[in-house]
């Protein structure tokens, strides 16, 4: 797919499949085109290029049925502050079709889910942030969507309250249904996602399980060398011309997939300052050459 904003390509040659049951991760640095991949799956953004079919229904002629069993949980909270948790779900369960005699039970159902049953009558104007952020995933899915888009569920969350929500989306994915979970923080692709796909600059860089994208990218274990600035300039120039790749993170330079590293290049280098496991932050940061938050 391609999507253009004047002269920027959002979206630019991006190829995606997303099998069935599986939470797919969508990782990439801001900007990446993330949220337009969400948007043109939603046809609130029509490509310029490119077909796109959702759960068998090509878009957008088919939008309004790929958009019935759909779920889908934006990144800006948009709940009815007026309203209560429960007339929040009622809405959407109604919006969504959901047969009269069966609302209150799915309604009753996705307030459980999200922990918020007893909660059912609190304005969603009076919920703390991560009660109403539970509410918004509950609202995607009181219609027993069968794919989901989560886009960046938990941005602007603190810890405690993101894994709480990690709790849910994961229940979501043991329950079959087919996620895609937008994010830039790598912890929550590590714990929630099955496949990732790494994002930049508006198309799939790297696509794989989070391990075998770490172990083709990072390698092993990853050997961080502190020094002075000029020290830290050769490690990185002797490492690359052996073929490795590097990181530069504050005062060290690591140096990735360190196992293959030649032993002239080991006894050149001397002993690293810290040996560790190789992870998807590497892979990240190596691939989209952005930092991490
Ligand atoms: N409506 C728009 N008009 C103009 N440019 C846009 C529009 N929407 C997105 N863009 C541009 O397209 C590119 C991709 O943006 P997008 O929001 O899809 O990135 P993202 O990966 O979701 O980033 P973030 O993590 O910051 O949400 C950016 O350069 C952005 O400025």
């Amino acid at each position: 797919m391609v999507k253009r904003y004047g002269d920027i390509a959002a979206v630019d040659g991006l190829d995606l499949e997303v099998p069935y049951g599986i939470c797919l991760g969508l990782l990439g640095p801001n900007g990446a085109g993330k949220s337009t991949t969400m948007r043109l799956l939603t046809t609130q953004s029509l490509a310029d290029e490119g077909e796109i079919t959702v759960l068998g229904h090509p878009l957008p002629r088919a939008s309004k049925k790929a958009r019935a069993l759909m779920g889908v949980v934006p990144q800006q909270d948009n709940l009815d502050e007026e309203l209560t948790a429960r007339q929040n779900l009622e809405v959407f369960a109604h919006l969504y079709r959901v047969a009269k005699a069966e609302r209150a039970a799915a309604v009753d159902r996705a307030l459980s889910m999200a922990q918020l049953t007893d909660r059912a009558a609190t304005k969603a104007d009076d919920l703390s942030g991560g009660m109403r952020r539970r509410l918004l995933i509950a609202r995607g899915l009181v219609h027993r969507p069968r794919l989901v888009l989560l886009d960046e569920p938990t941005v602007g969350l603190d810890p405690q309250v993101r894994q709480e929500l990690w709790s849910l989306v994961a229940a979501l994915r043991d329950e079959g249904v087919t996620t895609l979970m937008s994010t830039h923080y790598i912890e929550e692709a590590e714990r929630l996602a099955d496949e990732c796909a790494l994002m930049s600059r508006g198309r799939v860089v790297a696509r794989d399980t989070p391990a075998a994208l770490i172990a083709e990218h990072a390698g092993a274990h990853v050997d961080e060398h502190l020094g002075q600035p000029e020290r830290l300039a050769e490690i990185e120039r002797l490492a690359r011309k052996a073929g490795l790749a590097t990181r530069r993170t504050g005062p060290s330079i690591s140096i990735l997939a360190a196992e293959r590293q030649p032993e002239s290049l080991r006894l050149d280098l001397g002993p690293p300052s810290l040996q560790r496991a190789a992870n998807l932050e590497d892979v990240f940061v190596l691939l989209t050459g952005e930092s991490v938050e």
